[in-house]
């Protein structure tokens, strides 16, 4: 079942000072299923914090419908709008905690607006600070506390009033790589445990990489390409999508990559693709190339590239240098291409 719909959404500011009008979100159509985990990724300005304030009615849609957990958002009066928004929890990069009070006191203000007396809010409070590890810090301020820790506040602020969906805006964008993955395996167990649909929107490959099911990829207000999150990094189709998988792995090496290879590597250098979903009938791809040159006494040497895992499965671009007679070479890669994607590096290039 879809738990956000979002149909031909359009957001346009009027133009400030000097400007000219901005289409933030332009004809945007996207469907979330309950229980998954979306990566929305973006340069800045892509318009991944307007769609996300459209969805948590922060701000009205210029056109299209937006629903959420079956109750559409555009036209809904101001009681409807706050139901709507109970619904929602919502992180943000800066975590957003108020400075005068208390973690319990950060975590008890949403139980106070919703109502909750002081013992049920103490129950809850306990239960959400025990469920992020930090019941230990109930009386502690804000800026006692790391950046990780504070996200983790903000969190169990965030699902205090039980919502169904968390918006998670660069959520871990100003926290250090080992925070960040704190963090985000506290999300992947607000997911498993609560079954909460989260909605990640981040600019860092690694972020999706390690915790999105499906992602959306959003340049200049559009959606440029959606798919599981394998798909997405092993088989990228827009301009777009191949810059931010380059982020976390290499592919053909670019020129200044390759004049720096030849300062070593005299060799034919080719760059092959490996995907986990590819293997053929004796084993992986890689036991396949590996074999043919080893069969065919081609020497190599992987020069560049790298392999990652996304969700299980591996997938990477390897250039490998090969030496041996031109002619092994030539009848090795004629095999190779059967087998894998595979691009031959400065072809033109006279190799000695
Ligand atoms: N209230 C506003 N008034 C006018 N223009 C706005 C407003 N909010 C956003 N914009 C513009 O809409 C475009 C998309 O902004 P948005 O913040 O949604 O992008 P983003 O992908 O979230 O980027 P960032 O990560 O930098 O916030 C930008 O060009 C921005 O300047």
């Amino acid at each position: 079942m879809a738990i956000i719909e979002i149909e031909g959404v359009t957001k346009a500011y009027p133009a400030r000072k000097g400007g000219s009008p901005v289409t933030a979100v332009d004809d945007v159509s996207l469907s979330i299923e309950a229980g998954e985990i979306v990566g929305v990724v973006g340069y800045s300005g892509a318009g991944k914090s307007t769609l996300v304030r459209l969805v948590n009615a922060l701000e009205p849609a210029t056109s299209g419908t937006i629903r959420v957990d079956g109750t559409e958002v555009t036209g809904l009066g101001e009681r409807g709008l706050q139901k709507v928004r109970l619904g929602i929890g919502m992180i943000f990069q800066q975590f957003n905690l108020m400075h005068s009070r208390t973690v319990y006191g950060n975590v008890a203000f949403p139980l106070v607006v919703a109502g909750l007396s002081r013992q049920e809010r103490h129950e809850r409070i306990v239960e959400l600070l025990t469920f992020v590890g930090l019941a230990e810090k109930a009386h502690a301020w804000p800026e006692q506390l790391s950046g990780g820790q504070k996200q983790r506040v903000a969190i169990a602020r965030a699902l205090a009033t039980n919502p169904s969906i968390l918006l998670a805006d660069e959520a871990t964008s100003a926290l250090d790589p080992e925070t960040t993955v704190e963090v985000l395996d506290l999300l992947r167990r607000v997911n498993d445990e609560l079954g909460i649909t989260i909605v990640v929107i981040t600019h860092e490959m690694e972020v999706v990489k390690s915790i999105a099911d499906r992602v959306v990829v959003m340049e200049q207000g559009r959606i440029v390409e959606e798919g599981p999150a394998f798909d997405i990094f092993a088989r990228p189709r827009h301009e777009a999508t191949r810059r931010f998988v380059r982020t976390l792995v290499d592919d053909v090496p670019d020129e200044r990559a390759v004049e720096h290879l030849r300062t070593r590597h005299r060799g034919r250098l080719v760059t092959v693709t490996f995907r986990d979903d590819e293997a053929t009938s004796g084993g992986s791809a890689q036991t396949a190339v590996f074999a043919e040159l080893v069969a065919r006494s081609v020497e190599f040497e992987i020069v560049f590239g790298g392999m990652e895992d996304v969700q299980g499965r591996a997938f990477g671009h390897l250039t490998l240098e090969l030496r041996g007679a031109d002619a092994d070479v030539d009848a090795a890669l004629g095999r190779l291409r059967e087998l894998v994607p595979l691009t031959e590096v400065d072809p033109a290039r006279e190799v000695g």
